[in-house]
Parts: C-alpha cells; sequence; structure tokens
C-alpha cells in the first residue's frame, strides 16, 4: 500500500457511525452553524449517532473542548460503538493528534469532512485533481507538524511505527504527488482557457449560478437546460462546473454554468483549490444568485455567498438574486427591481418553473446594457492592454497619438472591459475620451497608415 492508498482512508465511509462535536463559540472566534453541520454530515454519508454540543469562550489550545469534555466524548464514542468523530470547527494538527489519543477513535475536522464530500462528489477529470490536490495539501500540514495520520493508517506488521526514514520518503512522495498534480492541472486551465477566449470572441454570454449550497442551483440549471446534473438534497451535489448552452428569449444563445455550492467559512485553502471551478464565475457576463427563500437563514447565506464571491475577485460581476423555491412560501412569483429600475431580485420555483418567464425577461434586460462602446486614449505604455482588448471584443477604430500613444475605439463586454482596465491599474475615468470627430477636446494627429478596423 503506498501513501495515496493511505490518503484515500482519510475519508469516511457511507454508513460509518459518528459522533458529532459542536462548540458554540462567540462569533469573532469562528462561530458555526449547527443546522449546516447536520447537512454536512449527511451529504457526507455517515450516520450520526449523536452530538455532542458545549459552550466555551475560546477552545482549549489542546483539546478544543475541556478535558471533561473530552471524557464525555470517549464515553460517547464507547457507548455508541462509533467509528469517527466530527468537529464542526477547524482543528490544528495537534488537536487532532490528541483527541483521537485521548478518545481512541478517528477524528476528522471540519475542513477534512468537505474535503470527504468534494471527493465524493469530483465527477470530472479536472474536478478530481483539484479535490485531490487539495486532500494532500491538508494531509501535508498534518505530516509536517503531526504524524498520526499516516502513522495511524500504515496498520499491519512491520508497518507499525515508522522511523525517520519512511517519514521523509512520505514527504518526498506527498511533494512530488503535489507537483506533478499541479502540473495537470496547469494543463486542463489552459485547455479551458482557450475554450473561454474562443466564447469571448463569439460574444455568446456567459451565466453562472452560484449561490448557497442545497439552494436549488442545479434544479434551475436543469430546469433551464433540460439536461441531466446529478441533483440531491444533499450538499454540494455539484462540484465540477457544468456547461451548457441555453437560448435564452430576447437574448439568443448563451452559455450556462453550474458551480459548486458555497458554504460559510470555507477554508481558504479550499477556495485557492477550487480557483479553476469558480473562474467560470469570475469571468461570467451575469451571475445568477440562487438563493433558497424559505431557508431560515437566507440572508446570512446570502451574505455568505457574497463574502466567497469577493474572495474570488467576482464581486465586480453583474448580479441578478433569484429567490427560489417560492413554491415553499406560497406566494406568487414576481420581479423586484433596483433603484435604477433594473431587475434585481426575481422570485421564482425551479420546481413548478413558476416565474421562467420573469427570469428570462429580466436575463434579457440585465444582459442588455453589457457591452461599452467607447473612445479610450491610452498612454505609449499601455501596449499591453492594447492587445489584450483586441482579444476581448472589438476594436473600432485606432489612431496613433504624437505621443506614441493611441486612441481607440473599442466595443467589449464590460466586464472584460473593467477587468482589463484594473489589470492594467487604469481606471475609467483617466482613459475616456469623447468622440474625435465631434468633440472640441484635443485632437491627436492622425496617422492613416496606423488606422485599421481590427479582426
Ligand atoms: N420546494 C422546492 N424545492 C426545490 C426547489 N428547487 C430545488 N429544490 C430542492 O432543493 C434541494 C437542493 O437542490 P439542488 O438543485 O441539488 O441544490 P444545489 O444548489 O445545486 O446544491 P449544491 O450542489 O449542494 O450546491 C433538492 O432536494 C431540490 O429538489 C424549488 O423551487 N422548490
Amino acid at each position: 500500500m503506498d501513501l495515496f492508498d493511505r490518503t484515500e482512508q482519510v475519508r469516511t465511509g457511507a454508513g460509518e457511525k459518528a459522533v458529532l462535536v459542536h462548540l458554540d463559540l462567540p462569533d469573532a472566534l469562528g462561530r458555526e452553524d449547527l443546522d449546516e453541520f447536520h447537512h454536512l454530515v449527511t451529504s457526507s454519508g455517515v450516520e450520526p449517532v449523536t452530538e455532542l454540543v458545549s459552550k466555551r469562550d475560546r477552545p482549549d489550545p489542546a483539546l478544543f473542548i475541556g478535558s471533561g469534555k473530552v471524557e464525555e466524548l470517549a464515553e460517547l464514542v464507547r457507548s455508541h460503538e462509533a467509528d469517527v468523530v466530527l468537529f464542526n470547527h477547524a482543528l490544528s494538527p495537534g488537536q487532532e493528534r490528541n483527541l483521537e489519543r485521548a478518545v481512541k477513535c478517528r477524528v476528522l475536522d471540519r475542513t477534512g469532512l468537505i474535503l470527504d464530500i468534494f471527493a465524493q462528489r469530483a465527477r470530472t477529470h479536472e474536478g478530481r485533481l483539484q479535490v485531490e490536490l487539495a486532500q494532500l495539501q491538508h494531509l501535508s500540514t498534518r505530516l509536517v507538524r503531526g504524524w498520526t495520520h499516516l502513522e495511524r493508517q500504515k496498520g499491519g506488521i512491520g508497518l507499525r511505527g515508522p522511523g525517520e526514514t519512511q517519514l521523509e520518503t512520505d514527504r518526498r512522495l506527498l511533494r512530488d504527488r503535489i507537483r506533478s498534480i499541479q502540473a495537470r492541472l496547469d494543463k486542463v486551465r489552459k485547455q479551458r482557457a482557450q475554450g473561454r477566449r474562443a466564447r469571448d470572441r463569439s460574444e455568446t454570454p456567459l451565466i453562472s449560478l452560484v449561490g448557497y449550497t442545497n439552494a436549488g442551483k442545479s434544479t434551475l440549471f436543469n430546469a433551464l437546460t433540460t439536461g441531466d446534473v446529478y441533483v440531491a438534497d444533499q450538499l454540494f451535489a455539484t462540484l465540477d462546473p457544468t456547461l451548457r448552452k441555453v437560448r435564452v428569449p430576447g437574448v439568443g444563445p448563451a452559455i450556462l454554468a453550474d458551480t459548486v455550492g458555497f458554504i460559510r467559512h470555507l477554508p481558504h485553502r479550499l477556495v485557492q483549490a477550487f480557483r479553476a471551478t469558480l473562474e467560470e464565475t469570475v469571468n461570467a457576463s451575469l451571475l445568477l444568485h440562487v438563493t433558497d427563500s424559505s431557508a431560515e437563514e437566507r440572508d446570512a447565506n446570502v451574505d455568505a455567498v457574497n463574502e466567497v464571491l469577493e474572495e474570488i475577485g467576482a464581486n465586480q460581476v453583474p448580479v441578478l438574486h433569484v429567490y427560489n423555491k417560492v413554491d415553499r412560501l406560497d406566494q406568487p412569483p414576481r420581479v423586484e427591481r433596483d433603484e435604477h429600475g433594473l431587475p434585481w431580485r426575481v422570485w421564482l420555483s425551479a420546481t413548478t418553473g413558476e416565474g421562467f418567464d420573469l427570469l428570462y425577461a429580466a436575463i434579457a434586460e440585465r444582459l442588455a446594457d453589457r457591452w461599452v462602446d467607447r473612445w479610450l486614449r491610452l498612454p505609449p505604455s499601455a501596449g499591453k492592454l492594447r492587445a489584450r482588448l483586441h482579444e476581448a471584443g472589438e476594436v473600432l477604430d485606432e489612431r496613433a497619438t504624437t505621443d506614441g500613444g493611441m486612441l481607440l475605439r473599442v466595443h467589449v463586454n464590460r466586464v472584460h472591459f473593467e477587468r482589463l482596465l484594473r489589470e492594467a491599474d487604469l481606471d475609467e475615468e483617466q482613459v475616456k475620451v469623447p468622440d474625435p470627430s465631434v468633440a472640441d477636446a484635443e485632437t491627436p494627429s492622425y496617422n492613416p497608415e496606423r488606422s485599421h478596423r481590427a479582426g
């Protein structure tokens, strides 16, 4: 059995009996939600047998919960013959090790649990690579500071109590494996970027579904595409983004992307690991932010999704909120508009289809203003930006200025436009100029040789 067979065993097994541990902490110290924890646990396929909920001002540095509670926990594990203890919190490698010794049972923290669910749900090649990378990185923190995971999993005669040599070998194997996965992921990402550039050029808008896990994204995605995406009443039913071509009345063809469900306090390393999955979100023309309107935690879920969007740099993308599951509220579908009169929130039901007509109309209206058509004055140093604008949209006119810079008239997707300017460290006000043929503003010298319609 090599190291990577053993990492497989970090996963929870379906049907395993679990004792759940939740510590009620002050907000500032990372308060977690108990209902969401139950959802997470059910999604992982283990069977919760009992739970230990306790309150503390701060976690114990060595055991997370107090030593009295640890004894109680050990007793619960014994009496319920539990296979695993699941914590609704991130544990340090040391805490995990101490707890395992004290309760004589496998302990998995929140990050490990989320990774386990991701591992079960990953279906595409890229998704699986991403999960494996995140798991190995999680394991490597345990390997460097602790050693329990591998030591414990070795088991078997002749494999118990590895010496330094084995530890070094495993570290090296782990490093090599991480590097090889990173290289393969880079390759997959490049292929994906090529697909994206082709889409950009074809001007097909990309609409990305995002939302708190279990909000109904896959149900909506299926209903809109009549496709067959995995739907389940479990968290993270969707891990890999699924792209489908759809026809939106009033818009024409568009690409719809389903993405992984967001949760509160998604460990930072996981956000990094799933960045490629979420890249579709960063580059979308419009985000459909789906929310379960019947959920008690509705507003907190919306905030949690917004936080992740900010973290992945997608907070600049226009958003249309979809308040799903209106059938549960016994309310008719409707549209709310923002202070500019634009559709802002559509209340509908993905299962009954009520409100889809409102959604289509709202999407069409929101996408209508997605292009910018304007004159820009670029300094000589902005050659790269000029090239990127050519790639991202259409350059309708281009003139050299006496200072070696450029005047361009661009027709480009607003989202891409704003992103490119940000990347070039410029803002719109610095480069925007009036149409030179009508403006009284400084007229640049015009070099007909260099004027062309860009292809
Ligand atoms: N009553 C009702 N239930 C819905 C509606 N839309 C989705 N559901 C249910 O909500 C649950 C979650 O739906 P999914 O589509 O899997 O949710 P998701 O947001 O894709 O979930 P993740 O992949 O975990 O992020 C399923 O049991 C759906 O049947 C709706 O409009 N009304």
